[in-house]
């Protein structure tokens, strides 16, 4: 089934809307985005605490805010760096098409299938009651899985293409979990930008 239907999508469901724009950045702008994230970002391999134990994160990570207040997920805090030029404008074009504020965006860079970001909601208590996360992706498609905490058979997914943008409006992270699971297939590099809003910065 197609969960979307033409140009913006707009998908909804129980506690939760998600509106999905697969070419906000059209291939010239999207490819050139990618190049220059992929050098110019200081990415960094942070450890993961699980169960008491120490493990690498499945891929690499940067953040850049507003403000300097750490942001903390997971068992890891993160210190944001000044925006740059080419996601201040990316920002701005964002908070236009989403009628949204963000102060902060996290980016990932999954180097291969190997690469991944488990089930979990975007649901830090900085974030304020009903985040809406704006999520942008750049590079390799990977498929995007979401499931609901308590409806099993809520269980849906997107693949998210080069140049596309998802946005997951409240109150979807109170009520569902997402993931980008490991994959064998051999694939390249994608970079997914994720726009977030933190209260009180
Ligand atoms: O890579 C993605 O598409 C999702 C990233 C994500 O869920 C996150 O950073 O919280
Ligand atoms: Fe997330």
């Amino acid at each position: 089934m197609d969960l979307f239907s033409e140009e913006k999508q707009v998908l909804q469901l129980p506690g939760a809307e998600l509106v999905y724009y697969p070419n906000f950045c059209a291939k010239p702008e999207a490819d050139l985005l990618f190049n220059s994230l992929k050098t110019s970002t200081n990415w960094q391999e942070d450890d993961i605490k699980l169960f008491g134990k120490v493990y690498k994160q499945p891929r690499l990570t940067a953040l850049y805010g507003e403000s300097n207040k750490p942001y903390s997920y997971s068992s890891i805090t993160m210190y944001p760096q000044s925006f740059p030029e080419n996601i201040k404008s990316l920002k701005t074009k964002i908070e236009t098409i989403s009628q949204e504020k963000f102060n902060t965006v996290l980016l990932n860079l999954y180097r291969d299938g190997n690469d991944s970001n488990g089930w979990h909601a975007d649901n830090e208590k900085e974030l304020g009651k009903h985040p809406v996360i704006a999520s942008l992706t750049l590079g390799e498609e990977r498929p995007f899985h979401f499931k609901h905490r308590r409806i099993k058979e809520q269980r849906h997914k997107i693949i998210l293409e080069h140049g596309s943008l998802l946005i997951m409006k409240a109150p979807m992270q109170e009520h569902w979990l997402h993931q980008i699971a490991k994959t064998k297939r051999k694939i390249g590099e994608r970079i997914n930008l994720t726009f977030r809003n933190i209260i009180n910065n």
